[in-house]
C-alpha cells in the first residue's frame, strides 16, 4: 500500500486517490488549499488533542487513587463532589444562557419524529435510510412481531392482514380523527373545494391530494408536523378488497438519518476511510446508487426525490422524500495511518474526519438543482465521545478552521453533542455554552455513557450487573438532566433533545409500548436501528405534541439531580450468587465474541447478535464497551476468576460458531481460540481496565489490522 505526500503529509494512496479524483474535482477547492489546509490542521490541533487526552488520563489516575485511598471506608458523597471540584472534574457553571444556533432545519427546529443511525460503508443500508423518510405502516406491521406475533409461512394471511388494516383505521382515529365516527366505518375519500370527505374532526390536517379530487391516488394529512400518505389503489390485492380502496398508510418515518463514521463501522485504515467517505460524498451530491438482490430480483437503489402531491389551495406542492442527513465523525481518541504528519505519526482520525465530511457535505450547499438535504445550508456533524466542555470547544475551533479552508460561513456547520460521557453528563450546560453558536443537538448516548460509568468508578468496586443498570439513579438523572439542561440553553424550537437507541432490532411489540416515554419525556428525537422500527416509532409523535410537552417539563423546574447523577452503581450489598454470576459471565462473552468476530474478520462494525436467551441484540462498538467493562470489572474484584472467564470465553466462542455455521465467509474460533478475533475479545476483557476511558476502539483497530495484513499475505 503506497502513500503520496502532500504539504507534509503522508497520506494512503487509497485515501489520496479518493480525494484527489472525487471529493475535490467539482468542489469549488483547489486541491493545494485543501492539502495544505489538512496539514496544519493536523499539525496546530494534533497536540491539543493530545493534551486533551492526557487531561482524561491524568483525572482518571486521580479519581482512581481517591478510591483506592478510601477502600473499605463509607463513600462520602460530599467529598467526593468536593474532590471532582478540585481536579476540575466538575467545572464551574456559568450565567443562564440561551444558545444562538441559527439556520437549523425543520426537522431539527419544528419536527420531532425518529433519528435513524446507519453504518455509512454498507451503501446499500445507508441508501434505504436516507430513504426511510416515508415507510410503509401496513409493512412495518404485518411483517414483525410489532401486534403481537410473528407471521407464519408465506403468502398473504387475510386474517393478519385484517388487522394490519383495524390497527392502521385505529391509528388514523388517534392521528387524525373525522368529524363523525370512525376512519373504520368511513365511505369513499374525495377532495371537494379543498377540503378531505369525509369531513376531519380538525380540517387543518388535511394536506393535500394526488390523482383526480373525485377519485385521489393519494391523500395527505399532517398531525403534530408529521405527514401521513394515504394510499388508494384498488388494483392492489389489499386496496381491492378494501371498502374505501386503502392499499396502504405510508408515514413520514426517519424524519433525520445518521449516517455514522463511528462505532457502528470498522474502519481502520485509508481503504476503509476511503469508502466510508465515497459513501458520504454520494449522499452528498445525490448520486450514491447499488445494486441490490432481493428476493429473486434486482434492482438498482437510488436516492428518493421528494414527493409531490396537490395542496388544499390547488397549487401543486412537495415534502421532502428523504430524511435529512447528519454525518457522525468519530471522536477525540483515535489516530489513524490513514495519514502520517511531518514526523511520521499517525494524525487524530477526527481531525481528517472534520475535514473529508465536510467537504463532502459541501456539495449540498452548492447545488443548483435536485433535492438538498439542507434547505437552509447547514452541514450536520455528530461527534460523539467528547469528555466535558472543553473538549467540545475544542471540536467548535476545528469546524471554525474547517469552515475557513473550505470557504464555508462561519458556524455552517452544526454540531450534535453526544452526552454520552460522564464528564460532559456532569457539565452539560458548559458543554453547551461551549458550542453555543452551532449545537443541534444533545442526546443522551447511555450505551456509552453506561461503558463510562463503569470505567470511571473502576476503583470504586464491584458494581451492578449491566442489565441491572436501567433501574440506577444516575441513569434517570442523566436522561432527566440532559432534557431539562438542553430546556434551559433554548433548544426547544431550533435543536434536538434526543434519547438513545433501541437496541433489540426484532422487538417491536415491546418498542411500541416502551419508546414512547421518550417524547414523553421532552425528546424530540430518539433512536432507531432500522426503516421499520422507524415508521413504528413515529407512530408515538402523532400520539405526543413533544413541543407542548416540552414547555410543560420547563415550567415544572425540576430540580437539579447532580447527587443522583454522581451516585456509583455499586453491587454493595447486591450479593450475586454463583448462577447468577455465570449466566452474567456469559452472557458478556458471547456479545462480545459475536460482534468481535465479525468486526475483525470480516469488518462489520454493528451486528444483530444472540444473546443467551437468542434474542437478537444490535451490538456495536458502544455495547461491547459495556460488556468488556463489566467484565472487567468483575475480574478486578474478584467476583469472578479469570480461569472461569477463559473458560466461558471458550466455551461461548463455541456457540458463537454454531451461530453463524451458515455464513461461508465465518472462521470458527474453536478448536485453536489462537485465531486474531479471539484474541482481540480477550484483550478487551483482560486488558479492559488498561483501555483509556474503557473504550474498545484501540483494541479492535490493532487487531483487525493484523487481520487484514494476514489476509494479504495468505492472498
Ligand atoms: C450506541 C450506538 O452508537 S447505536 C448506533 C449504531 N448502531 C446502528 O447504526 C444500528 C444500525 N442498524 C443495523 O446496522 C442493522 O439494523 C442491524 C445490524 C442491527 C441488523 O441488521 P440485519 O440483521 O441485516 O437486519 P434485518 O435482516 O432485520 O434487515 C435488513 C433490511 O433492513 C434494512 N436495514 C436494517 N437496518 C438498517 C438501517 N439502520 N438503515 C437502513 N436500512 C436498514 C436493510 O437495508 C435491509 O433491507 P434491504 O434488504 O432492502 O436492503
Ligand atoms: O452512541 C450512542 C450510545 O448510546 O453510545
Ligand atoms: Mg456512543
Amino acid at each position: 500500500m503506497g502513500r503520496l505526500e502532500y504539504a507534509g503529509l503522508r497520506v494512503e494512496r487509497a485515501l489520496a486517490d479518493f480525494i484527489n479524483e472525487r471529493a475535490l474535482p467539482g468542489s469549488g477547492i483547489a486541491p493545494e488549499r485543501f492539502w495544505d489546509g489538512l496539514s496544519r490542521l493536523v499539525h496546530e490541533f494534533g497536540p491539543r488533542n493530545r493534551a486533551l487526552l492526557d487531561k482524561r488520563d491524568d483525572l482518571q489516575t486521580a479519581i482512581d487513587a481517591w478510591h483506592i485511598e478510601r477502600r473499605g471506608q463509607r463513600f462520602n458523597a460530599t467529598d467526593y463532589q468536593e474532590f471532582l471540584r478540585e481536579i476540575g472534574y466538575l467545572v464551574p457553571e456559568g450565567a443562564p444562557f440561551s444558545i444562538d444556533t441559527a439556520n437549523t432545519d425543520p426537522e431539527f427546529a419544528s419536527i420531532a419524529g425518529p433519528q435513524l443511525v446507519v453504518p455509512i460503508t454498507n451503501a446499500r443500508y445507508a441508501l434505504n435510510a436516507a430513504n426511510a423518510r416515508w415507510g410503509s405502516l401496513y409493512d412495518a406491521l404485518y411483517g414483525t412481531d410489532a401486534m403481537g406475533d410473528l407471521p407464519k409461512g408465506k403468502g398473504y394471511d387475510a386474517e393478519r392482514g385484517a388487522r394490519v388494516i383495524a390497527w392502521g383505521r385505529n391509528f388514523l382515529d388517534t392521528a387524525a380523527p373525522l368529524a363523525k365516527g370512525s376512519w373504520a366505518d368511513a365511505g369513499a375519500l374525495s377532495v371537494k373545494d379543498g377540503a378531505l370527505v369525509p369531513a376531519l374532526k380538525d380540517a387543518s390536517k388535511f394536506a393535500g391530494h394526488d390523482g383526480a379530487a373525485d377519485t385521489p391516488s393519494d391523500i395527505f394529512l399532517r398531525n403534530n408536523n408529521l405527514m401521513i400518505r394515504i394510499v388508494l389503489n384498488a388494483s392492489t390485492p389489499v386496496g381491492g378488497q378494501d371498502k374505501i380502496r386503502i392499499s396502504d398508510i405510508v408515514i413520514e418515518s426517519a424524519v433525520s438519518a445518521i449516517m455514522d463514521c463511528e462505532d457502528s463501522v470498522a474502519c481502520v485504515d485509508g481503504e476503509d476511510k476511503a469508502l466510508a467517505y465515497s459513501n458520504w460524498l454520494g449522499l452528498m451530491d445525490g448520486t450514491l446508487s447499488e445494486e441490490v438482490s432481493k428476493g429473486g430480483k434486482t434492482f438498482t437503489r437510488k436516492l428518493a426525490d421528494d414527493v409531490e402531491f396537490t395542496a388544499p389551495d390547488g397549487s401543486r406542492t412537495s415534502v421532502k422524500g428523504r430524511a435529512l442527513m447528519l454525518v457522525r465523525n468519530v471522536g477525540h481518541l483515535m489516530t489513524t495511518p490513514a495519514v502520517l504528519d511531518r514526523d511520521g505519526n499517525q494524525a487524530y482520525e477526527g481531525l481528517i474526519d472534520a475535514m473529508v465530511t465536510m467537504l463532502c457535505a459541501k456539495r449540498d450547499l452548492d447545488r443548483s438543482s435536485g433535492p438538498r438535504n439542507s434547505v437552509k445550508g447547514s452541514i450536520y456533524v455528530v461527534k460523539p465521545k467528547m469528555h466535558g466542555p472543553e473538549e467540545v470547544a475544542f471540536a467548535s475551533q476545528i469546524f471554525d478552521f474547517v469552515e475557513d479552508v473550505l470557504g464555508l460561513p462561519r458556524h455552517t456547520v452544526k454540531l450534535g453533542i453526544m452526552d454520552e460521557e460522564r464528564r460532559t453528563s456532569a457539565n452539560l450546560k458548559e458543554c453547551i455554552r461551549a458550542a453555543r453558536d452551532r449545537v443541534a443537538f444533545i442526546n443522551t448516548g447511555f450505551l456509552d455513557r453506561t461503558g463510562d460509568e463503569m470505567h470511571t468508578s473502576m476503583e470504586a468496586g464491584a458494581i451492578l450487573a449491566k442489565d441491572e443498570m436501567r433501574g440506577q439513579p444516575w441513569i434517570s438523572a442523566y436522561e432527566d438532566r440532559n432534557v431539562d439542561i438542553g430546556l434551559a440553553c433554548g433548544l426547544s424550537g431550533k435543536a434536538q433533545i434526543g434519547k438513545g437507541m433501541w437496541a433489540i432490532p426484532d422487538r417491536m411489540q415491546a418498542m411500541l409500548a416502551q419508546k414512547i416515554d421518550h417524547p414523553q419525556a421532552g425528546a424530540n428525537t430518539a433512536w432507531v436501528p432500522s426503516p421499520t422500527a422507524a415508521t413504528l416509532h413515529a407512530t408515538h409523535y402523532h400520539k405526543v405534541d413533544v413541543f407542548a410537552r416540552q414547555a410543560q417539563i420547563a415550567a415544572e423546574n425540576r430540580p437539579n439531580r447532580l447527587n443522583d447523577l454522581l451516585t456509583i452503581p455499586l453491587a454493595g450489598g447486591r450479593n450475586y450468587n454463583d448462577s447468577e454470576v455465570m449466566h452474567d459471565v456469559q452472557n458478556n462473552c458471547q456479545g462480545i465474541l459475536g460482534y468481535v468476530v465479525r468486526w475483525i474478520d470480516q469488518g462489520i462494525g454493528c451486528s444483530k447478535v444472540p444473546n443467551i436467551e437468542d434474542v437478537g441484540l444490535m451490538e456495536d462498538r458502544a455495547t461491547l464497551r459495556i460488556s468488556a467493562q463489566s467484565l472487567a470489572n468483575w475480574l478486578h474484584h474478584s467476583i469472578v476468576s479469570e480461569q472461569q472467564v477463559m473458560d466461558t470465553m471458550r466455551q461461548m466462542a463455541q456457540v458463537v460458531d454454531r451461530q453463524n455455521a451458515d455464513d461461508p465467509l465465518y472462521q470458527p474460533m474453536a478448536p485453536g481460540f489462537d485465531g486474531v478475533a479471539f484474541q482481540a475479545a480477550c484483550d478487551l476483557v483482560f486488558q479492559g481496565r488498561q483501555q483509556p476511558s474503557g473504550y474498545t476502539e484501540p483494541v479492535l483497530h490493532a487487531r483487525r489490522l493484523q487481520k487484514k495484513a494476514e489476509m494479504a499475505q495468505s492472498a
